[in-house]
């Protein structure tokens, strides 16, 4: 037998548990995509629409929605000679800026009349934003704008400021521009200008995150599709649906447990999924979600984290701030980098706290030694130096860090696990 065989024991079809995957119905939303519908009935009437603005936690289906409500829209807008829409998506995961906003947006409506794409750079913002204007004002009736997760501009908001009362403040005169804003961070949403705010957001709409029976009913037609028949336990979409309602409410999430649960059992060459398999897959997520939490960090927090492993190789864990706060310095000095003060490396470490990476205790030993805090790894060493060793600048610290380690017998599994 090769080392590739095609599973025909697990899958029937995994498509219905990738990201990407369209579904043929939203379940569960009746009552937000009944808002939304109202929202956007304007355009069919030919009546002007209010600009709307969709937030809520990742996962909670606020893509989906949207993309199910402009499928609608488009195909019932076709019945009616006078109404000619156009609907421009512009995904800004990677956009930080109003700017760069403007030129995603610029280029997607360029697409649209099949021009060129322009220039990424070079341009003055003013000049970016009179070139959207003038592309906009190219386009008949009405255009739906959707800029999803508009949080990642941050503070440089310029085009929310401009864009949504396009026409009433006359810099388009024949199109009617419609933004759809879509975020995740409710932080965001309370930041925006009131000014902002009134216009952006004039319509709300809110998606909560899923209880388990709503996770359930989301997880029920995929699993069917997504499984031979009779290879999925019946505790395992419920228990899928509990676990993710318990730590987020997100679909995504539920959907991610399911198909890694169901790669478990197809590596285990075993034609049933069962709780197992369920908890198994969980392990395997959460571990990969602090591997990733730990890729993030700024230098500042992968040097902070090192310092915490260089007394974890040494087995000198708890440490005290101020014996860390030395070390820290000292890789700051063999990396070449800045340090910072000892309350700021007390703020990385609340940070690293939050992110449950370390572990803080906080010590009392009367009026001779006063209160202090001690810190510890809550994820394995072996995970933190798989991090460290990856990114260039760390590789020659953690090795003598490993190379300790392996001396004082800390390491707990195989670094390649992580
Ligand atoms: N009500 C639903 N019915 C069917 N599938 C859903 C529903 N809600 C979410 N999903 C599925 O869950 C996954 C995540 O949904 P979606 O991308 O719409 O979330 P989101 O709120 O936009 O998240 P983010 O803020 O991270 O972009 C997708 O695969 C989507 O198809």
């Amino acid at each position: 037998m090769g080392m590739f065989e095609r599973d025909r024991l697990v899958f029937a079809d995994a498509e219905p548990l990738d990201d990407s995957y369209e579904p043929e119905d939203i379940r569960e939303r009746d009552k937000e995509l009944a808002k939304y519908q109202r929202a956007l009935q304007p355009i069919i009437d030919n009546r002007p629409t209010s600009n709307i603005f969709l937030y809520g936690k990742t996962g909670t289906g606020k893509t989906v929605a949207t993309k199910f409500m402009l499928s609608h829209l488009e195909h019932d807008a076709e019945k009616y000679d006078d109404i000619d829409l156009s609907t421009v998506w512009v995904g800004c995961e990677n956009l930080s800026s109003s700017y760069q906003v403007a030129v995603s947006l610029v280029n997607e409506l360029r697409l649209e009349k099949g021009k060129d794409r322009i220039s990424t750079t070079g341009y003055s913002q003013q000049r970016v934003f009179d070139i959207l204007y003038d592309e906009l004002d190219s386009f008949g009736d009405t255009v739906v704008i959707v800029l999803d997760e508009i949080d990642n501009i941050g503070d440089s908001d310029d085009i929310l400021y401009g864009l949504p009362r396009a026409r009433s403040n006359g810099y388009v005169e024949d199109v009617q521009p419609v933004i759809v804003g879509i975020s995740n961070d409710f932080q965001f949403r309370e930041g925006l200008s009131p000014k902002v705010k009134d216009t952006l957001a004039e319509k709300e709409i809110l998606f909560p995150p899923y209880d388990a029976n709503q996770l359930r009913s989301i997880l029920q037609p995929r699993a069917t599709k997504a499984f031979h028949d009779g290879v999925l336990e019946s505790d395992v979409v419920p228990l899928c649906a509990a676990l993710s309602a318990q730590d987020t409410g997100s679909a995504r999430q539920a959907i991610r447990l399911l198909r890694e649960a169901g790669e478990l059992a197809q590596a285990e060459d075993i034609a049933t999924v069962t709780a197992d398999h369920v908890r198994g897959a969980q392990d395997e997520l959460e571990k990969n979600q602090l591997y990733e939490g730990m890729q993030e960090l700024t230098t500042q927090g992968h040097v902070v984290l090192c310092a915490l492993a260089h007394h974890e190789a040494r087995d000198e864990v708890p440490v005290r701030s101020r014996d860390l706060y030395e070390q820290y310095v000292s890789i700051c000095n063999q990396l070449d980098a800045d340090s910072v003060s000892g309350r700021r490396v007390r703020d990385h470490l609340s940070d690293l706290n939050m992110l449950g990476l370390i572990n803080v205790y906080e010590r009392n030993e009367g009026l001779s030694a006063g209160r202090y805090h001690e810190y510890e790894l809550n994820v394995p060493l072996d995970a933190v130096l798989n991090v460290l060793l990856s990114i260039s600048r760390f590789e020659e610290i953690a090795e003598s860090i490993e190379a300790n380690a392996n001396q004082n017998n800390v390491l707990q599994s195989d670094i390649s696990d992580y």
